[in-house]
């Protein structure tokens, strides 16, 4: 089984200064949803780890989460596309909790429930925590420059070996061309 874990705000959808607050304020980035789409038929079992925070600072609640997840999984359905599993983080950054990216948790609850290492699995994100929390269980870290991407890469002090895509389209488009072996035309 191949697994691919996924940001979810600024990669998969658009993010917002003000938080993702309602189902309406969910608009996928143009290309995110097919490129799942690619994945799964390449193989790739799509999860999702995402930080929430609006949760503890009362900006929505857990059934507006639900609704929000909701309209993504559907929207994915319509273009052929299946998100597996949601998995997120509902704690604000002073609750020291052990699943708030950049630390791992949620990562390991990924390996735990689909009972694999993540050693090589590819991780995807437009935050720095995003590519450390996946670093350090041994994620391939790749950063995408929607979202806060641009951000993210002018602030540096990546992970070594991190890849760098204009977006989630054109990451999947290099990991399926290198897993297939084959190369773009000259
Ligand atoms: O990118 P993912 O992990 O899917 O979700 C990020 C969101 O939960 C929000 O995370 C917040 O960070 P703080 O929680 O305030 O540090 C801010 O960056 C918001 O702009 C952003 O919408
Ligand atoms: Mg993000
Ligand atoms: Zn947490």
């Amino acid at each position: 089984m191949k697994l691919i874990i996924l940001d979810r705000d600024g990669v998969i959808n658009h993010d917002s200064d003000e938080f993702i607050k309602s189902p309406d304020e969910w608009i996928p980035i143009p290309g995110s949803l097919q490129a799942i789409a690619r994945l799964n038929q390449a193989g790739y079992q799509v999860v999702v780890a995402t930080n929430q925070s609006g949760i503890a600072r009362k900006y929505f609640d857990m059934a507006t989460l639900n609704a929000i997840h909701q309209k993504m999984h559907i929207a994915a359905q319509q273009v052929g596309a299946e998100i597996d599993t949601v998995f997120f983080c509902p704690h604000a950054a002073d609750e020291s909790c052990d699943c708030r990216k950049p630390k791992p948790g949620m990562l390991h609850e990924i390996a735990r429930r689909y009972d694999i290492s993540l050693k090589g699995v590819p991780t995807v994100g437009d935050s720095l925590r995003d590519l450390q929390a996946g670093f350090v269980v041994g994620c391939i870290p790749h950063l995408v420059l929607t979202g806060k991407g641009k951000k993210t890469q002018a602030t540096g002090g990546l992970p070594p070996g991190t890849l760098i895509h204009a977006d989630l389209a054109g990451m999947v488009d290099k990991l399926l061309q290198h897993s297939s072996g084959t190369t773009a035309a000259a």
